[in-house]
């Protein structure tokens, strides 16, 4: 059987909804679960193919999606998280017990701080932004998939009408290299 991309996407992409406002993310424990309330649709989801993102078992994906931090709240046991790598960009937030990262936050000067990274299918809601594009597809080699498997793996995203990429979409690169401009003291007029 050919390899899972993420059950997201393998069947079809459903539509997200503009008018949804948020819900709720749960962990995959069987009880105590860790709730995280976010009070926003994301935004940019995409699948992500870096070693670091959380996937589900059996995917070679990830999905992940992006809301303003604000908008994350941790409603029940908290106690449960830890960071997984506190020296990462993204620090990720994970069940201590069940492993699912709730949501990835960054500390650091970053053009995508104040944002938290987040994994929708870990809701029962309905309406979520669905995926965008796919990012970091070449990064599956270092977790053991056959080179000479990427032109299918590319071939699912295309069926599904998803742009791949091997970093980032054009869109975020460029959000990425703004902040690094303006970092080194370039100003811009109009952005
Ligand atoms: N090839 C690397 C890429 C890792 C990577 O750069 N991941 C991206 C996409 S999530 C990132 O922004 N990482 C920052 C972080 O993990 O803190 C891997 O698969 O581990
Ligand atoms: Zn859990
Ligand atoms: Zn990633």
């Amino acid at each position: 059987m050919a390899p899972s991309i993420h059950p997201l996407i393998d069947n079809g992409i459903t539509p997200g909804s503009g008018t949804f406002a948020g819900g709720k993310l749960r962990c995959r424990c069987a009880s105590d679960r860790v709730e995280v309330t976010l009070n926003s649709n994301v935004a940019h989801n995409h699948a992500c193919g870096c070693s670091k993102c959380w996937k589900p078992s059996g995917s070679l994906f990830s999905i992940v999606g992006v809301v303003p931090r604000d908008a994350v709240s941790v409603t029940a046991n908290a106690s449960k998280l830890s960071i997984v790598d506190k020296e990462a960009t993204i620090q990720r937030y994970a069940c201590k017990d069940c492993g699912v990262h709730l949501f990835g936050r960054i500390e650091n000067d970053h053009p995508f701080k104040g944002l938290d990274f987040v994994h929708v299918e870990l809701s029962d809601e309905k309406g979520w932004q669905e995926p965008q594009f796919a990012a970091f597809v070449s990064s599956i080699i270092e977790q053991g998939s056959h080179p000479k498997e990427m032109d299918e793996v590319r071939a699912k995203f295309k069926d599904a009408g998803l742009q791949t990429y091997d970093v980032l979409s054009p869109a975020l690169m460029d959000l990425i290299s703004t902040f690094t401009a303006q970092k080194s003291g370039i100003r811009f007029a109009n952005l």
